[in-house]
């Protein structure tokens, strides 16, 4: 089983090798995720051709040589020939992250399939069992976590940064962001006035707190 990561490509370099509609849909997901992608490929979809021409990516118009990999973070071999993506995974280097789209066991890692709500990524792999079910599942929770989940964690970044910033006690905080998580809460949709009431509870609380806390210290004198 392989160990499940939210690896960071932002500005790295991610050569993919092959333009064909697996590298348009490999090359979609790095770009979101912000890599710097460079395509090596003879012949590329118009989709990854128009990245290309508005310099969204780099695109070497040729057929894979062992030097394409130079500066690679990760590698992808997306051709539709078994050879070459074979020579592709030979070419690299001591740490480069390689993944072979037509062999799963020649993989470092496998792409999963991937819902994206804002900061919420749901990640759906079956480690190449199937490709087909881990689809399905993707569409699944798709539906079940819709768009609106996307302003929700937005939400919840800013009030994690004012709990954490207002609430000492660690106790009170976990309280907090369990009642921030509940589904009640999300589908009340007035957030930041419920945030509002259950930070001002929480305050009182630690006064209280505070109070025996005076107290207890006044018997132990
Ligand atoms: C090992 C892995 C390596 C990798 O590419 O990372 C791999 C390998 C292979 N895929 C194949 C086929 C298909 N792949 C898809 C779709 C996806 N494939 C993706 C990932 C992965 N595919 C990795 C494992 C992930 C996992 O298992 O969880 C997804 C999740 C992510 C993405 O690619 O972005 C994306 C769905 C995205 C989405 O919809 O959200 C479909 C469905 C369709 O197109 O309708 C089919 C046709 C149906 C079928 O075969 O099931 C074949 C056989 C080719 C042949 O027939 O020869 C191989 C090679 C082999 O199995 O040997
Ligand atoms: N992992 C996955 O998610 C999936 C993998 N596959 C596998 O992926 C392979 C590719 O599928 P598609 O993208 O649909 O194929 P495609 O035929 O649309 O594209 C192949 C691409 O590879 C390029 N290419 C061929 N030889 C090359 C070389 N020597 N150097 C550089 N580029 C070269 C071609 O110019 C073309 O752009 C399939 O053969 C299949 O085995 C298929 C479906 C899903």
């Amino acid at each position: 089983m392989g160990y499940s990561v939210i690896l960071q490509v932002r500005g790295r370099r991610a050569v993919v090798v092959g333009g064909g509609k697996v590298a348009a849909r490999k090359i979609r997901g790095l770009l979101e995720a912000g890599a710097d992608v460079v395509m090596i490929a003879p012949k590329a979809e118009p989709e990854l051709q128009a990245l290309a021409a508005a310099g969204t990516i780099g695109w070497c118009i040729k057929t894979f040589a062992p030097g394409d990999l130079d500066g690679a973070f990760l590698v992808i071999a997306a051709t539709n020939d078994r050879g070459v993506n074979e020579a592709v995974a030979q070419a690299a280097a001591p740490g480069q992250l390689v993944n072979v789209v037509d062999d799963p066991e020649r993989c470092d890692f496998h792409v999963p399939a991937v819902v994206r709500r804002g900061p919420l990524t749901i990640a759906v792999s079956t480690e190449g069992a199937s490709p087909a079910v881990a689809r399905r599942i993707r569409r699944e929770l798709e539906e079940q976590y819709g768009e609106e989940y996307g302003p929700y964690l937005e939400f919840l970044q800013r009030a994690r940064d004012i709990v954490l910033r207002e609430v000492d006690d660690v106790e009170g905080r976990k309280r907090l962001f369990r009642a921030l998580a509940a589904d009640s809460f999300r589908q009340n949709g007035r957030w930041d006035e419920e945030l509002a009431g259950l930070l001002a509870k929480e305050k009182e609380r630690g006064e209280e707190r505070r109070g025996e806390n005076d107290e207890d210290s006044n018997i132990h004198c």
